[in-house]
């Protein structure tokens, strides 16, 4: 087996090749010329359904069909916890191998990341197989779909610290003493000098990180008397088709994940009342400790954003863990408390649930989500972004959270007491909107 960190550590321009992943997959796709065809790999804990984890390994082929990769088949296993040698069990392996073989796979995907123990061990039993994890998959669709210069700055930082610590055991049986050749220094292993060169770089990439967020830092400052409202929700909820139609902004949306990675600012205006509009990147399930970090700085765009617009996919089956994954990530990230919208979107999609007649059972259809527990905990609205469905009622209750906390800014502003009549009366659109870009 190739496994696909060996790249960097075997090639002999490694310390120029940051791009390793990428160039991982392209080579792939030109060894065979058509899709690559995976096999997915989950562990269903002791106390999780085995439907839980049918659901986490449709996620997963979702993330691998956003990189083209196609799932041939799923496995998974009942364990109390992942195995320590080789993730799976040793029978589970060997049928997940015969398969493999038999069908001529090339790619296997773990949903759990695997640790360097893990990688070292799945290299001896597997050979022409690529093994990816999950936070792989997901640095790989990042550092797809990073545009700006901080993007990609931030994914790369994302990439070598998630390398590091994986190249501990991996490269032990290279270790060896080699003298003066290329970048190694005096006495070094040749893991040591792998470590070193990917340390080396890390610093580097932090540096530039820096130079670019003070620029940002500064543009940021700027704004610091405007009111700030931030789109935030699980990935592919719909987030840019909102600022689309909010903005009509030129923001890309697409039915993949992560389809966002770099934010986007607009400015708004609705009845006198400016705002700045930020979308931004998507969270997930289990989205890697490293992106969250050097993400950092994109996050800081809904940590210093006044009021949070949290969007939700409601055909979705999992939507409200969706909702659990977002609020968490929101508190690791320091971004609660705030006044924040819940928005019910892609109700056109939403297909009734069938329980048995007569017994207690979670909200089935859309008017008794509207009576459930969420919509009273929440601020909340329901919405389809795509066939415009409340789009208006969208536009009201963002213009009461906006101009409640304008008015906290600036109480003496002309529009105050034309605003205050307009929502006692019911507020009626339409109103003048203006919208223009700011970056
Ligand atoms: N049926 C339906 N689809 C929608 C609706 N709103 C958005 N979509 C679709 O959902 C997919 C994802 O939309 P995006 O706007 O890219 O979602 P996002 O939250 O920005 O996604 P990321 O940037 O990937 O995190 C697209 O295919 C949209 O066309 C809706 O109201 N109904
Ligand atoms: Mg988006």
């Amino acid at each position: 087996m190739r496994l696909i960190l060996n790249f960097v550590a075997t090639d002999q321009n490694r310390h120029l090749k940051y791009n390793f992943l990428k160039k991982e997959f392209h080579h792939i796709k030109a060894e065979s010329d058509k899709a690559p065809r995976a096999v997915l790999v989950g562990v269903s804990l002791k106390d999780q359904k085995v439907e839980k984890a049918e659901e986490y390994l449709d996620e997963l082929a979702f993330l691998a069909s956003t990189l083209g990769i196609k799932t041939e088949k799923t496995f998974i296993q009942r364990l109390d916890h992942p195995d320590k040698r080789t993730f799976v069990g040793k029978g589970k392996l060997e049928e997940i191998l015969t398969y493999v073989k038999a069908e001529g796979i090339d790619t296997i995907i773990f949903d759990d990341d695997l640790s360097s123990a893990h990688a070292r061990n799945l290299d001896r039993e597997i050979e022409d197989v690529m093994i990816i994890d999950r936070s792989l998959l997901i640095l790989q669709i990042f550092a797809m779909r990073a545009k700006s210069a901080q993007a990609k700055t931030q994914v790369e930082l994302a990439q070598y610290q998630y390398m590091l610590p994986r190249l501990t055991n991996l490269w032990t049986h290279h270790s060896r003493q080699r003298g003066g050749v290329g970048m190694k220094g005096p006495g070094e292993t040749e893991l040591e000098t792998d470590k070193r060169i990917i340390r080396d770089k890390i610093s580097l990439l932090r540096k530039k990180l820096k130079k670019i967020e003070t620029q940002s830092d500064l543009r940021r400052k700027n704004r610091d008397r405007e009111v700030r409202a931030a789109l935030v929700g699980y990935t592919n909820v719909g987030k840019s088709t909102i600022m689309r139609l909010l903005s009509k902004a030129d923001v890309f949306a697409e039915n993949k994940l992560f389809a966002t990675v770099d934010s986007t600012v607009r400015k708004i205006t609705m009845n006198n009342v400016p705002f700045l509009m930020t979308d931004t990147v998507g969270f997930i399930r289990k989205l890697p400790t490293t992106l969250i970090e050097s993400f950092k700085s994109t996050l800081d765009e809904i940590v210093e954003a006044d009021i949070l617009i949290h969007v939700v996919d409601i055909s979705h089956e999992s939507f409200e863990e969706h909702i659990e994954v977002v609020n968490k990530t929101l508190l690791e990230i320091k971004a609660t408390d705030k006044p924040t919208l819940l928005v019910f979107n892609k109700v056109d999609n939403y297909v009734d649930k069938e329980y048995p007649p007569f017994e207690d059972h979670p909200p089935a259809t859309l008017e008794e989500w509207k009576e459930s527990y969420l919509a009273k905990e929440y601020n909340h609205i329901f919405l389809s972004a795509i066939k415009k469905e409340g789009v208006d009622e969208l536009k009201r209750k963002i213009f009461e959270l906006v101009s409640d906390r304008f008015y906290k800014i600036y109480p003496n502003h002309h529009s105050f007491a034309y605003n205050q009549l307009w929502l006692e009366h019911g507020g009626e659109w339409p109103m003048s909107e203006e919208t223009g870009d700011d970056e």
